[in-house]
C-alpha cells in the first residue's frame, strides 16, 4: 500500500520541476500544486515547508548529495533527493515518513537509488552537520557567491552572514489593523514596538478577518515609505508602481479614501487585483491606469500631484526570506539594469509634481546602488530638489524586512 503522504512529496517534486523552468514564483507553484492534488491545509503547509526548505538550502543540499553519491543524476532524481534530504536534515521530519514517502514519489526505476542515498543520509546525518563548520559561508547558507561577496563588501563579514541566516529563517507573519474598518475587539496578535497599528500574528491565519478587510497582512518595514510621504486629506497623490496595492492602501487610509489617489502600473494584469484589494479594505476605488514610467508621462499628469510614491521595481534583496526565488533568479548584472530603469522612472515622474510637491522613492532592496546612491545621483542632476530625509531597514539590524525610502521635495 502506498505511504499515506507520498502525494505531498510528489507535489513538491513536480513543483520543483516546474520552478526550474523559471516562469513561476514558488508561492504560485504551491497554490497550483496543492489545488491540483486537493491537499488539506496541513498537507499544503507541509508542501510549503518542503518547497521553501529546498529552495532556501539548495546549495547545501546539493553539496550533501555530492557527498552521498558519486556520478551524474538526472534533474528529477536530483530534485527527489533534495526533497528527501531537506526533510531529513533541515526540517528534521521523522525518518520513516521522510524516507518511505519520498522513495515512493520517484519512478520505479530510481527508487532503489533514492532509498540507498536517503538511508546513507540517515546514518551520516551527524557527520554531515559537523562538517558544515569547514564549508564556505555562502555554501553553508546557500546563497550565490556573488551576493555574499557583495554584502560582505557593503556590510562586513558578520553582517553578511547574519543576513544569509535571516534569509533562511521562515518569516513571521505581521498584519495591520485597518483604520478604515470597524475596530476589532479581539486582536489576534501582539503589537510591534515602534510600528503603531502593526501586530505579529499569533496562531493560524485569520482568513475571515482578512476577507472582511478588518486586517491585512503586511510587514512593518513597508510603512516607512508612506510615513515619509505623509499624505493629507484633500491632496492628490500618485502611486506610480502601485500593484498589488499594499502601499496604495496605506495612502488611501491616510487620505481617508482612495478617491484622490491615482494608481498606475506597467503590468495591466496586476491592476484589477489592486482595485479589489482597495475595495475589500473599505477604501473605495482609485483611478487606475496602465503606464510604463520608463516612458514620458502624459501631459495631463504634468504638475498634477501633491505627492508621488515611486515604489520602484528593484532587486528585492531586502525580502529574500519571503521571496525564496530571488537569490537564485537575480544575477549580478541585473542590479545595474534595475538602477537604469529606476532612474528613468524618477526622471519621468518628476514633471508630474506640483510646485513644492513631495516625491518618495522607495525599494525593498538593501543595495546602496539602488538606494542612497541612486537618490544622490538624481539630486545631483536636479539642484532644485532637496532631500528631506531617508528611512531604511536592514534585516540584521532592525529584524524586519529590508527597505529604503527617501523623501525629496
Ligand atoms: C515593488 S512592486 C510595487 C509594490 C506596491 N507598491 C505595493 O505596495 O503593493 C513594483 C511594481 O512596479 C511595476 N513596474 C515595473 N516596472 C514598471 C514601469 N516601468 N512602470 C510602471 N510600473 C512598473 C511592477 O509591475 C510592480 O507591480
Amino acid at each position: 500500500m502506498p505511504a499515506k503522504n507520498f502525494h505531498v512529496r510528489q507535489a513538491a517534486v513536480s513543483a520543483l520541476r516546474a520552478w526550474a523552468k523559471g516562469h513561476d514564483y514558488a508561492e504560485t507553484l504551491i497554490d497550483r500544486h496543492a489545488q491540483r492534488r486537493m491537499l488539506s491545509a496541513a498537507d499544503r503547509g507541509l508542501l510549503q515547508a518542503i518547497l521553501f526548505g529546498v529552495l532556501r538550502h539548495r546549495r547545501l543540499l546539493d553539496h550533501w548529495i555530492g557527498k552521498l553519491r558519486d556520478g551524474k543524476l538526472d534533474p528529477e532524481t536530483r530534485d527527489i533527493l533534495r526533497v528527501g534530504l531537506c526533510q531529513l536534515i533541515i526540517l528534521q521530519i521523522p525518518e520513516h515518513a521522510a524516507v518511505n514517502e519520498t522513495v515512493e514519489a520517484g519512478k520505479a526505476s530510481v527508487r532503489s537509488l533514492i532509498n540507498a542515498v536517503l538511508r546513507r543520509a540517515v546514518s551520516s546525518r551527524k557527520r554531515l552537520l559537523e562538517e558544515i563548520e569547514d564549508l564556505p559561508p555562502a555554501m553553508v547558507h546557500s546563497h550565490p557567491d556573488w551576493l555574499y561577496k557583495r554584502w560582505r563588501a557593503s556590510f562586513g563579514k558578520n553582517a553578511a552572514i547574519e543576513l544569509m541566516e535571516w534569509d533562511n529563517t521562515p518569516a513571521q507573519v505581521f498584519f495591520r489593523l485597518n483604520p478604515l474598518a470597524e475596530p476589532l475587539e479581539n486582536i489576534p496578535g501582539s503589537p510591534v514596538e515602534g510600528a503603531p497599528g502593526f501586530y505579529q500574528l499569533s496562531g493560524p491565519i485569520p482568513t475571515p478577518l482578512i476577507a472582511s478587510g478588518q486586517i491585512y497582512i503586511q510587514d512593518p518595514a513597508t510603512r516607512h515609505a508612506v510615513d515619509l510621504l505623509a499624505p493629507k486629506p484633500g491632496e492628490r497623490i500618485l502611486d506610480a508602481c502601485a500593484a498589488p496595492g499594499g502601499k496604495a492602501f496605506l495612502i488611501a487610509a491616510a487620505l481617508g479614501s482612495a478617491e484622490n489617489l491615482v494608481c498606475t502600473d506597467s503590468n495591466e494584469k496586476r491592476l484589477p487585483r489592486l482595485q479589489q484589494n482597495l475595495e475589500r479594505l473599505h477604501a473605495g476605488t482609485a483611478e487606475t491606469s496602465v503606464h510604463d514610467w520608463t516612458k514620458p508621462a502624459p501631459e495631463s499628469w504634468h504638475g498634477a500631484f501633491d505627492g508621488i510614491l515611486l515604489d520602484v521595481p528593484c532587486s528585492n534583496t531586502g525580502v529574500i526570506r519571503r521571496r525564496v526565488d530571488v537569490r537564485w533568479r537575480l544575477q549580478a548584472p541585473d542590479i545595474e539594469k534595475l538602477v537604469n530603469t529606476q532612474r528613468k522612472i524618477l526622471e519621468n515622474a518628476l514633471p508630474c509634481l506640483k510646485p513644492g510637491g513631495r516625491l518618495v522613492y522607495s525599494t525593498c532592496s538593501i543595495e546602496a546602488q539602488e538606494n542612497l546612491e541612486q537618490v544622490e545621483s538624481f539630486l545631483a542632476a536636479h539642484p532644485d530638489l532637496k532631500l528631506i530625509g531617508t528611512r531604511d531597514a536592514l534585516p540584521f539590524r532592525d529584524h524586519t524586512d529590508g527597505s529604503f525610502a527617501a523623501l525629496i521635495q
